[in-house]
């Protein structure tokens, strides 16, 4: 079935399209106004001193902008953009190629920052202080390593996980962006300029009420525009407040925003485990999905909005989570009672 909030799923035509929305400049990036007047700082400093920006990190869930701000990075300082990721580098082979084939200033983007093989890591940590690698020739007992001088280079790193990047990694970026969920007033301003761009007769009204119902997330809020665009096409021709409620109930998008993998996380916390607290692991193998994304995707919005809270002991679900599945309370001693395996 199709998913309107799993990005896997886009088309290529929605692909390109999410590609045509991106801003292109800080000024045009809605919200995350701490970051951008940080990144602006890092940037106008750079360019006063005539030198490569520091490296940045890029960290928060899945959506809100971290690849958007990358090609921002390049574009404002008109560097060049080379990208990557960290399951495309495998072996420190692979970065090495990359990193001897930069062009003095350019902006090197690794998306997925956290899954780059070890082997690399060790070899990133130079380049980045240095902007040296060591290569290793030959092997065995004859193996020397020599080194390489690189051009300067900004590395920009993206991450849903930066608590799993170790530390000497971390410790080597000049600045952490750690990017938020939007408010509701910014992607009702993020939804205005796609509205425009896919030339929606819509109103303010209609807008909103997908602002609200898009986890926070530009990439959703985006997403969930284009399946309203389809029914308004369909339909009466005007994407209004009626046409939004009818087509985000076709796609099981509720009141809060939830879809359906965060309502099988919250009905297994709630009516398998009592309320919990439930383990990480135990709850990914309830709902069929890996634990990263329950960790990375899922539960930092249903935090967010109040739903459950994290303890020592495992999630738990709040008495607010109780209410909106219109569900009775489970007595305290039921979820003690339950086995609790891991954090
Ligand atoms: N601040 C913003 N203002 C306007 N549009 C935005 C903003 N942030 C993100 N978007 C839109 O959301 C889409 C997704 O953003 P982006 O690809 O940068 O997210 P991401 O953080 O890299 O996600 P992932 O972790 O999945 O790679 C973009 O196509 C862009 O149109
Ligand atoms: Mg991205």
């Amino acid at each position: 079935m199709d998913d309107p909030t799993d990005p896997e799923l886009a088309s290529e035509a929605e692909l390109a399209f999410e590609g045509a929305l991106r801003p292109r400049s800080l000024e045009e990036f809605v919200g995350q106004t701490r970051v951008r007047g940080q990144l602006q700082l890092l940037l106008t400093a750079a360019t006063i001193q005539q030198r490569t920006p520091d490296h940045i990190l890029l960290a928060g869930p899945p959506g809100l902008g971290k690849t958007t701000l990358a090609m921002i990075v390049a574009h404002e300082g008109g560097r060049p953009l080379r990208m990557s990721s960290g399951p495309a580098i495998q072996h420190a082979g692979d970065l090495a190629a990359i990193l001897s084939s930069l062009v003095p200033g350019e902006v090197l983007f690794i998306d997925e920052i956290h899954r780059m093989a070890r082997s690399a890591e060790e070899m990133l940590y130079l380049a980045m202080e240095d902007f040296r690698i060591d290569i290793m020739v030959g092997k065995g007992a004859g193996a020397t390593s020599v080194p390489l001088d690189l051009a300067p280079f900004t590395l920009v790193g993206a991450t849903t996980r930066a608590g799993l990047l170790p530390n000497p990694l971390r410790d080597r970026f000049g600045f952490t962006a750690h990017l938020e969920f939007y408010a509701e007033s910014e992607l009702e301003q993020v939804l205005a300029r796609a509205a425009v761009m896919l030339g929606l007769d819509t109103d303010r009204a209609a807008l909103a009420e997908i602002a609200g119902r898009c986890r926070g997330t530009p990439r959703i809020a985006n997403r969930l525009l284009r399946r309203v665009r389809d029914y308004a096409l369909v339909h009466s021709g005007r994407a209004d407040l009626g046409a939004v409620r009818a087509a985000l109930e076709l796609y099981d998008v509720d009141p809060l925003g939830l879809d359906r993998l965060d309502r099988a996380v919250m009905e297994t916390i709630l009516t398998r485990f009592g309320g919990g607290p439930v383990g990480l692991n135990t709850l990914a193998v309830s709902v069929g999905e890996e634990a990263e994304t329950i960790e990375a995707v899922v539960e930092p919005f249903l935090v967010r909005i109040g739903l459950i809270t994290r303890t020592p002991r495992g999630r738990v679900a709040t008495p607010a989570a109780w209410r909106h599945f219109g569900l009775a309370e489970a007595a305290p001693d039921a979820a003690a009672a339950l086995p609790i395996d891991d954090l």
